[in-house]
């Protein structure tokens, strides 16, 4: 018999220490965040049952220290608590905004809020708030070219895209930033820089609730529907929660109800929509596991490497679907490709004989036997060509990361490609909740 202090207890042991250091943190005591609910308390709020813990799986988050029952307000936050355009326009900012035309967005008008308030460090009013904030984020736009090289076709191109979208955001807001001069004494060249503006719009994209304001006639004419909301940013995203989320314009409070209860000292989620991984990542930063909107994309441009060459007719029939906006979002799901990709397959499968049909195939009846087989049979040489693309991007990942260890990189290098490697996982067939294969019948293998 083995004593404690033999294998039996190394392993007890062991074991202890693995669940202690995956074991939950609780942060109430740091100071930030009791400073943060001394804040709060002063703008009238008080959350006794949500606290904020680290989990080992999904990072910082809130916990429930009580039961709550379905139906029950989880999180009632007081409209002075929030940030929104209007807490800017009535800021040392309004006039300045007021007088800019052609006029800012009101997205820009929060980034410059929040980018100036952080500049103001312990003068500003919402310190205990910014003090929380992630001072970077996981978000693509903050990956580095090596590893936006490794993502999967589609995603690279919005990845891509997004930072274009920020690039031409500072750029076309420098002259702004240079009207506001007579605020700051540093240059403001140092304070609104692009690392600051990507990180506000970050803060901005990934953190505020939605909820419309009026439009204020000081403001571009893009929808207003932000608010950043102090505490309740700290709410983590679970698929399959249900909330209902709104203003009650007669508390005047935000607030969330839980519509399925929560356990006692667990983390408590909210749903930030029924969004797919690549969503998820680009708007969030993070991929997460059993998400039941995962879809695996297609590039619309393999249907060229597949239809080109034997079908002559291919760049009408590519152009037609482009036309009739076929050529986006082209998906693979846990039940199979979807109904788009479908039709978009039989559309290309017909032949000059069958064109009379194409108003039934993009109505997505079938049009023959031999159509369906064929778009069948390409749907599968899809499928199996991005699991191909995806087991090399996965093995440069791998590469990548051994060199980098090799060459003894940092840290941040090394999660990077760690990170990378699980984007790569969950946007691909490995990464759906369900598996499309059981969709196609036994032949298509051949
Ligand atoms: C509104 S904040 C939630 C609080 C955040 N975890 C924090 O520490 O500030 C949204 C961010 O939380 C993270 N997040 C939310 N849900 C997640 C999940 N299920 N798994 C991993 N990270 C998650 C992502 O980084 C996301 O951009």
């Amino acid at each position: 018999m083995e004593t404690n202090k033999g294998r039996r207890g190394r392993r007890k042991r062991r074991q202890r220490f693995k669940q202690s250091s995956v074991r939950p943190v609780n942060l109430c005591h740091e100071s930030r965040y009791v400073e943060l609910r001394k804040w709060l308390k002063q703008h009238g709020f008080k959350c006794n049952s949500l606290i904020p813990v680290q989990f080992s799986d999904t990072g910082r988050g809130l916990m429930t220290t009580r039961a709550i029952q379905a139906g029950d307000v989880l999180i009632a936050l007081p409209e002075m608590c929030l940030l929104t355009t209007a807490t800017v326009l009535q800021s040392y900012l309004g006039g300045y905004i007021r007088r800019w035309k052609p006029a800012i967005s009101p997205l820009l008008a929060l980034c410059v809020f929040l980018i100036s308030e952080r500049h103001l460090g312990t003068e500003s009013q919402w310190k205990p708030y910014l003090d929380i904030l992630p001072t970077s984020y996981t978000c693509p736009v903050y990956f580095s070219d090596e590893v936006v090289s490794l993502l999967p076709r589609v995603l690279r191109r919005k990845v891509l895209s997004q930072r274009n979208t920020i690039f031409q955001l500072h750029t076309h807001s420098l002259a702004f930033f240079k009207s506001l001069q007579p605020l700051f004494s540093h240059p403001v060249e140092d304070i609104f820089t692009y690392d600051a503006l990507r990180w506000a719009w970050c803060s901005v994209n990934s953190r505020t609730v939605y909820m419309e304001h009026q439009q204020s006639p000081d403001l571009a004419k893009d929808p207003d529907v932000y608010a950043m909301a102090p505490y309740l940013d700290l709410l983590n995203h679970s698929p399959g929660v249900q909330v209902k989320a709104g203003f009650n314009h007669v508390t005047r409070c935000y607030e969330i109800r839980s519509m399925q209860g929560c356990k006692k000292y667990q983390q408590t989620f909210i749903c930030y929509g029924p969004h797919d991984s690549q969503r998820l990542l680009l708007e969030y930063g993070f991929v997460a596991p059993d998400n039941p909107h995962s879809v695996v994309y297609v590039d619309p441009a393999i249907l060229q490497q597949y239809f080109f060459e034997v079908d002559k007719q291919f760049q009408q029939k590519h152009l037609f679907l482009k036309e009739q906006g076929f050529l986006t979002n082209l998906t693979f799901g846990p039940d199979g490709p979807s109904w788009k990709l479908m039709t978009t397959l039989r559309l290309l499968c017909l032949r000059p004989e069958q064109y009379a049909c194409w108003k039934s195939v993009l109505l997505g009846s079938a049009v023959s036997q031999d159509v369906e087989e064929q778009s069948l049979g390409a749907a599968w040489a899809l499928c199996r060509h991005l699991m191909e693309e995806n087991k090399e991007a996965v093995a440069k990942v791998c590469l990548q990361h051994c060199c980098g260890e090799r060459h003894n990189h940092t840290t941040r290098c090394f999660t990077t490609t760690v990170f990378a490697s699980k984007v790569c996982f969950h946007l691909s067939f490995s990464g759906l909740y369900g598996l499309p294969f059981s969709f196609f019948p036994l032949n298509s293998e051949n």
